[in-house]
């Protein structure tokens, strides 16, 4: 069968390792900087932002001296960390992580098998409860790896560190959706800022507590700090389980493929998928002569179905986030300025939700005017509609 919406995958020699390699090559050969242009260029910031690579001969032979810039859309966006940023950094910055249940813990082990910061601070009301999980996870810092220390902190110490992680708040019980949540989060989100406040001038606020959308919406008001410092994990996640499904059916790594879950991070989410492409071709000249089966309702469907799924068989979903939360940690650290899904404030629509970013040290650098077909411009308005009645109705409890 075929429509629209059933498409039977892809015959593309471009998929195979080598020849993905050759076409982004081809893709990427005029677009390669030596190390050295790209860290003299780095150092004029924040010029740095509309720098274009400069044009190179192709070295086939890249190595870590060299990187290469994201073709297409965003080369302007500067989109490419080296390893220099990262060896430049000291680990000096702080992460506070305000919620030490599943969540926030596993964030916290995330941050120490990969050291981006120097400590943890883990704040919690449930004491016993933080100060095991401190103990916990300082054991596992022992493999001497990292650097990163985990301690107990209490939330005056939190609202002084570089980046703020809200997890605090219930989880979903079997049944419930995301939005069920909002009564009792929005009131532990609340006093969970209260108590953090002053924030330093330039930290960060990543909400990651469900619903993810509205409290990001509500923690930019109760906070006070600029709406760009202040952004939600969003459809990060969603989308990293549609790139994974997405990759398990083309036999492509997930990192070579481009496909962003937008919206909200809940029901009414959908995948953009006029935009995605593989290997830096549209998804859609793909699939016109393939193999194997790419049906996107389907896909769609089990992408957004995937939390329940984990969630009743094990109670809660921890590890993804947990992995998510860390990366995003690290482009605010690093200036990264990687383009991700995340929940921030949207002038035009009026709410936080999920559209493609620029994420860097000063939280939400840009949005990106991702073009949309009608259908998922439809779909956008749904989930608009959907999170401002949430909204107000909250309001109208608070
Ligand atoms: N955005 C996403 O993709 C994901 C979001 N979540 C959400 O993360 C949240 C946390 O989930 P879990 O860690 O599994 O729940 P949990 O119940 O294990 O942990 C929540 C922790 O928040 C603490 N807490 C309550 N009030 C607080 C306050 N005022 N200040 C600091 N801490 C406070 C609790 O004592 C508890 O330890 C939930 O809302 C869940 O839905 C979970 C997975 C993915
Ligand atoms: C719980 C949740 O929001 C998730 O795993 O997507």
């Amino acid at each position: 069968m075929h429509n629209s919406h059933h498409v039977s995958a892809f015959r593309f020699p471009a998929l195979h390792h080598h020849d993905v390699l050759q076409h982004k090559r081809a893709l990427h050969s005029s677009f390669i900087l030596s190390q050295r242009q790209y860290d003299t260029r780095l150092r004029s910031r924040p010029e740095t932002q509309q720098l274009r690579p400069i044009p190179t001969r192709h070295n086939s032979r890249l190595g870590s001296n060299f990187c290469t810039p994201t073709p297409k859309l965003f080369t302007q966006f500067r989109l490419f960390q080296t390893a220099s940023m990262q060896s430049k950094a000291k680990l000096t910055s702080k992460i506070a992580i305000v919620g030490a249940g599943e969540v926030g813990s596993t964030i916290a082990y995330s941050l120490i098998l990969n050291p981006i910061t120097g400590d943890v601070l883990l704040i919690d009301p449930k004491t016993e409860v933080r100060d095991a999980q401190a103990q916990d996870l300082s054991d596992a810092t022992y493999h001497g790896n990292t650097s990163t220390r985990v301690r107990a902190a209490d939330s005056k110490e939190a609202g002084q560190c570089d980046i703020v992680v809200i997890t605090a708040g219930a989880a979903q019980k079997e049944g419930e959706s995301r939005t069920d949540l909002i009564g009792r989060n929005l009131k532990i989100l609340k006093s969970a800022i209260d108590e953090c406040k002053p924030f330093r001038d330039d930290a960060v606020l990543l909400i990651v507590a469900n619903p993810v959308d509205v409290l990001t919406h509500f923690a930019q008001e109760f906070s006070g700090v600029p709406k760009s410092q202040v952004f939600g994990s969003g459809t990060f996640l969603d989308s990293v389980r549609l790139r994974g499904i997405l990759a398990n059916k083309s036999g492509v790594a997930a990192s070579s493929i481009d496909a962003y879950v937008l919206g909200e991070h809940g029901d009414s989410q959908f995948v953009a998928w006029s935009q995605a492409s593989i290997g830096g071709v549209p998804l859609s000249e793909i699939v016109k002569d393939s193999e194997v089966e790419i049906n996107k309702n389907e896909i769609a469907e089990e992408t957004k179905k995937k939390a329940a799924s984990i969630m009743q068989a094990k109670g809660a979903t921890a590890y993804g986030i947990g992995g998510v939360a860390a990366s995003i940690c690290k482009s605010i650290l690093f200036d990264q300025r990687n383009i991700r899904p995340v929940s921030h404030w949207q002038e035009e629509l009026g709410v936080c939700l999920s559209m493609p970013a620029v994420i860097g040290r000063e939280g939400i650098v840009r949005t990106i005017p991702i073009r949309l077909d009608d259908e998922e411009r439809k779909n956008l308005e749904g989930s608009v509609k959907s999170l401002k009645e949430v909204i107000e109705e909250a309001k109208k409890d608070q």
